[in-house]
């Protein structure tokens, strides 16, 4: 008996033990280790899937909201003789000057009245209606806001035309998916006859709800779109501007002014609201 047995009896019969469970456990090692070295390549194959998909996410987020056009157009649009040319040459000069129908568009940088002075592309589209379409295509995308323009002294003869114009520019898909701003410009209030913007919005919102019963008649039940326009509104209530994606502000102005020539045109509210774009 050597000494360290004789001094400490216990001490090798815990080794003893120590050495009977780790052969027991001996296969149960080796089967884990053989299986994580069979796991191992899936594993990694695993985490590089996962992080590709992560960058792959990133960079095309990244490209969606970086590639999203900044818009800066200001689109003025309306039926023939509303003042659209008047109120271009106001806008950006002051000044009176006598137009004619125009049969192209005609554009300027416009300088916005805000402490931020941003500037606008200010857009003159023709307003006769077999031109009509073929411009609002070239420029609808680029639109920050659309300024439609509403001879308010003959409204009444003209509320059906002037309906279904607005009603061609609020279905469109690409107008109600960049959702500008839509400010109806009730022009010529300086003449007596002229219709209040309360009066032209409430006749505009009851013509609308007739124009969209009989128009969306051709629109699919189940996405609601069909050949580049959308429902107007809301379903199953009668149409208001407030259901518009939108916002839609109506504005009395007079591009000619109460002095006539001479004097100034009376476009602050516009011109406040163009600034607030
Ligand atoms: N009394 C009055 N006349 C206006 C006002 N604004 C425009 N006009 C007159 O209305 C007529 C038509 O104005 P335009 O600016 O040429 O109209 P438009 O919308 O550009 O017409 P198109 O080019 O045909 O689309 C002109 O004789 C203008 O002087 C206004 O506020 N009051």
């Amino acid at each position: 008996m050597d000494a360290d047995s004789r001094t400490d009896p216990g001490g090798a019969m815990e080794e003893k033990e120590e050495s009977d469970m780790l052969s027991t456990l001996q296969p149960y090692i080796e089967g884990l280790r053989r299986e994580l070295e069979y796991q191992e390549p899936r594993l990694i194959i695993g985490l590089v899937v996962a992080l590709a998909v992560v960058v792959i996410t990133v960079v095309f987020l990244k490209y969606f909201l970086t590639s999203k056009t900044v818009r800066t157009a200001v689109l003025l649009v309306g039926l023939c003789d509303s003042g659209k040319t008047l109120l271009f040459v106001r806008l950006l000069s002051g000044k009176f000057k006598r137009t004619q129908t125009s049969i192209t568009d005609s554009s300027a940088p416009y300088k916005a009245k805000n402490d931020k002075a941003n500037t606008w592309t200010l857009i003159d589209l023709p307003g006769h209606d077999s031109l009509r379409s073929q411009y609002m295509e070239k420029f609808k995308s680029a639109a920050r806001a659309i300024v439609f323009v509403v001879d308010s002294a003959i409204f009444q003869k003209e509320v059906r035309d002037v309906a279904e114009f607005l009603y061609f520019l609020l279905t469109d898909a690409v107008v109600s998916r960049n959702a500008p701003t839509v400010l109806v410009a009730c022009n010529k209030q300086d003449i007596p006859m002229a219709k209040s913007a309360k009066l032209i919005q409430q006749q505009l919102e009851k013509e609308m709800n007739t124009l969209r019963v009989t128009r969306s008649a051709v629109l699919s039940a189940q996405d609601g779109s069909v050949g580049g326009s959308v429902f107007l509104g809301k379903k199953g209530k009668d149409f208001e501007f407030s259901q518009l994606p939108m916002k839609v502000e109506f504005l009395e102005v007079s591009a000619r002014g109460s002095k006539g020539e001479e004097g100034e045109a009376s476009l602050e509210s516009l011109e406040k609201s163009l600034a607030r774009l």
